[in-house]
């Protein structure tokens, strides 16, 4: 089982390197853009999706590898007050979108994380974000879900395996990170 697991991993690294890459640089190409126009990063996700947003945010605020200033990274999933109130009182479908709403502004980056790229939190705060002006990313899988077409940038992990998608996202979003650093 373990041996077919890490077989399984090496083989979508595998594939994300043979279809990915230039989509990768193009989503680097973004987040630094976002990053030099002294904007700012918003991320969301479900479940393990949540974690990712997080991770990330966390590097960015943080710091990844380099030792530079602290930057505009913020997941918005972290706010227990205001998730359980917009869920209450708006229903979850919005608790990602309506904290887009509050927080964005024209030339930030939305980067949302869905492994089915379909689920409606998700979707609903790419629209909003889109609607306030911001460029979006979205890190996706199986067929890259209703996620298609409605963000600027849409990278689907070639897998129907949501631990290998989500295990690809992290990937990526720690180069995004490096890209980042690069820049100090
Ligand atoms: O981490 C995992 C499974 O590996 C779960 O928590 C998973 O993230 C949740 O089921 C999410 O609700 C799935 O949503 P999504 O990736 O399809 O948007
Ligand atoms: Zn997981």
């Amino acid at each position: 089982m373990v041996l077919n697991e890490l077989r399984d991993h090496q083989n979508i690294i595998q594939l994300v390197i043979d279809t990915l890459t230039g989509e990768i640089e193009q989503a680097c190409q973004i987040i630094t853009s976002t990053i030099q126009s002294g904007n700012k990063v918003l991320l969301a996700g479900n479940g393990g999706s949540a974690a990712d947003a997080q991770h990330i945010a966390a590097e960015l605020s943080g710091r990844f590898v380099k030792e530079r200033k602290a930057l505009p990274g913020i997941a918005l999933t972290v706010d227990t007050s205001a998730l359980t109130a917009i869920a209450n009182d708006h229903g979850y479908d919005r608790v990602f979108s309506r904290q887009v709403e509050a927080f964005a502004q024209p030339g930030d980056l939305f980067i949302g994380i869905s492994t089915s790229g379909n689920s409606q939190s998700v979707l609903n705060a790419f629209q909003s974000a889109t609607a306030f002006g911001c460029k979006t990313l979205g890190l996706s899988g199986r067929d890259g879900g209703k996620m298609n077409g409605i963000c600027d940038l849409n990278i689907i992990i070639p897998s129907n395996v949501t631990a290998r998608i989500q295990e690809m996202h992290i990937l990526i979003g720690h180069i995004l990170c490096k890209a980042v650093d690069e820049l100090f």
